[in-house]
């Protein structure tokens, strides 16, 4: 049965400025002001050109589940100011009692690909109940989204081969390690080694064994002998221990008593020495021994670039086991996405526009209810435009790059579109259905697709067009003008 793994209360899950900030909105009566927030990143990890949205299930899982306790109200009571007096007062505290989440989130399906600066999870409602979640919602978002990219990566490098994900033991504690096995499979693996998430989520599982058990036995063939015994319909034998192409001897030798009994030798494993050399010689042993189904896995700290640079050197290698690179996002360990406010309903009912100014431009946020389009034509994916639902394109539209204004382009009415963010919660309740964890990793795979080569390349990706419809990049730009006057 799948699990939600968040199904618990875990609304102290935050940082306390967000609840001295929520204490200050009841405090000064403006709590239940109307604001819009949205979740986006500034910049690709892994300096490359795509991002995959990812979490939004365990979003999902932490709203509905989202109320203090009373326990987590007697922990909130129990903190103190510089004063030593209590930091909140007790009527605050009878307010979270009573607080559930009200508000409308929308959000980028997961397994979307995604770019710099677009909302991949919108949420409006009471402002205090808006700011409670930031923290929350990046703490989910943030990490999946950063493994199912690379995981995405790592699918690419490995082209059709299997890829499994071994990541579990280097993972990043309990809930990195779970969830990290979620969102690569999400992102292109195929199966993890981490039985939890298996079984949490209905990923496929999968592994070999390790070197102790060669090493408890005296000698590397009465290991690979016993192993076989124990579990003949599951054999992928471990062959560098000793030495790697005498192990793949010895595996065929067992493979040979396998077949007799009507079984298959599955595998063998590399996961040391040179693996291009040693995955071709053990590719020639096998098929020479009458082998050619068993497959060659490789492990050993692999990473996308090391994939694809085996794979250019000709390695034989047809399962790819991936662990501590991928699970830690070794060479960018975090996403830095960010939840900005963008929009607070003022007294009369119209909406005041938000913008966070910067020296740097794009560390400038975008104002408004903000939803993306996506253009597309017989080729695929366009362009993206960021447009407010309160003033949306109509006929041709013109699309501003934020960095250049010079540089525009024009969709007319009959492009064809599709708006990428969806109702997730409205009023409060759960209106989105969740789709299955395999028709999300289909989507990831249909998506990229869409997109020209020169955006998944590693090196040097080309910029897919990200631009704001013209009366938004309007409205920022007025913000601007106006913040630098004052
Ligand atoms: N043909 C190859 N081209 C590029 N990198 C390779 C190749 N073969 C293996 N590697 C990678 O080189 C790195 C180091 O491997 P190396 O053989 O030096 O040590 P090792 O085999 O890991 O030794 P140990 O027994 O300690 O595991 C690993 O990340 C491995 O995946
Ligand atoms: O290399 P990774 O991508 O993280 O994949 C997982 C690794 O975990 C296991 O060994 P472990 O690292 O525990 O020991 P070893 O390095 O001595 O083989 C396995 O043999 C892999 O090499
Ligand atoms: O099953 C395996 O081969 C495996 C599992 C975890 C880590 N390394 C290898």
């Amino acid at each position: 049965m799948i699990q939600p793994l968040y199904s618990n209360s875990l609304s102290l899950l935050t940082d306390l400025y967000q609840l001295t900030m929520a204490y200050g909105y009841w405090k000064s009566g403006t709590a239940e002001k109307e604001a819009v927030f949205n979740l986006y990143f500034r910049k690709h990890p892994f300096q490359g050109g795509f991002t995959i949205a990812c979490g939004l299930s365990g979003v999902i899982d932490f709203l509905n589940a989202f109320s203090f306790s009373e326990n987590d109200l007697e922990y909130l009571r129990s903190l103190t100011g510089s004063d030593h007096r209590p930091l909140f007062e007790p009527a605050f505290l009878d307010y979270l009692r009573d607080l559930r989440f009200a508000g409308e989130l929308e959000a980028v399906p997961e397994g979307t690909a995604v770019f710099p600066n677009e909302p991949l999870i919108r949420v409006r409602g009471p402002i205090l109940q808006c700011q409670l979640l930031e923290t929350s919602l990046l703490t989910i978002v943030n990490f999946q989204s950063l493994i199912a990219t690379k995981a995405a990566r790592m699918r690419l490098a490995a082209r059709n081969d299997t890829l499994l994900e071994f990541g579990l033991r280097r993972a990043q504690g309990i809930d990195g390690g779970i969830t990290a096995s979620r969102a690569a499979y999400i992102g292109g693996c195929d199966a993890t080694s981490n039985v939890l998430a298996g079984k949490l989520y209905g990923i496929p599982v999968r592994g070999t064994h390790a070197h102790s058990w060669v090493m408890s036995f005296d000698d590397e063939l009465a290991a690979f002998e016993a192993y076989t015994a124990a579990m003949p319909n599951n054999v992928t034998l471990l062959v560098d221990t000793y030495d790697s192409l005498q192990g793949v001897k010895n595996a065929i030798e067992v493979g040979k008593t396998l077949k007799d009994k009507g079984y298959q030798l599955n595998g063998i494993r590399l996961d040391s020495g040179d693996l291009a050399y040693l995955s071709i010689e053990a590719r020639k042993l096998l098929d020479q021994a009458g082998f050619p189904e068993t497959s060659i896995v490789g492990s050993n700290d692999l990473d996308e670039y090391l994939v694809s640079s085996l794979k250019e050197q000709g390695a034989r290698i047809d399962i790819w086991g991936i662990g501590t690179k991928l699970v830690t996002a070794y060479d960018q360990p975090a996403l830095g996405g960010v939840y900005k406010l963008a929009a607070i309903r003022d007294p009369a009912g119209s909406w005041e526009y938000k913008l966070k100014l910067s020296e740097q431009a794009i560390k400038i946020s975008t104002p408004g209810i903000q939803q993306v389009r996506r253009y597309s034509n017989e080729h695929g994916f366009m362009a993206d435009m960021i447009f407010n639902e309160e003033t949306p394109p109509t006929g041709s539209t013109t699309m501003i790059d934020p960095y250049d204004f010079t540089r525009q382009r024009q969709f007319s009415e009959s492009t064809a579109y599709e708006d990428l963010l969806v109702p997730v919660f409205r009023k409060g309740q759960l209106v989105y259905d969740t789709p299955a964890i395999d028709s999300v990793r289909n989507r990831v795979q249909q998506q990229l697709a869409q997109f020209h080569p020169t955006i998944k390349r590693f090196i040097n990706p080309h910029a897919y067009p990200v631009g704001l419809e013209h009366q938004l990049h309007e409205l920022k730009t007025a913000l601007i003008f106006g913040l630098r006057q004052k």
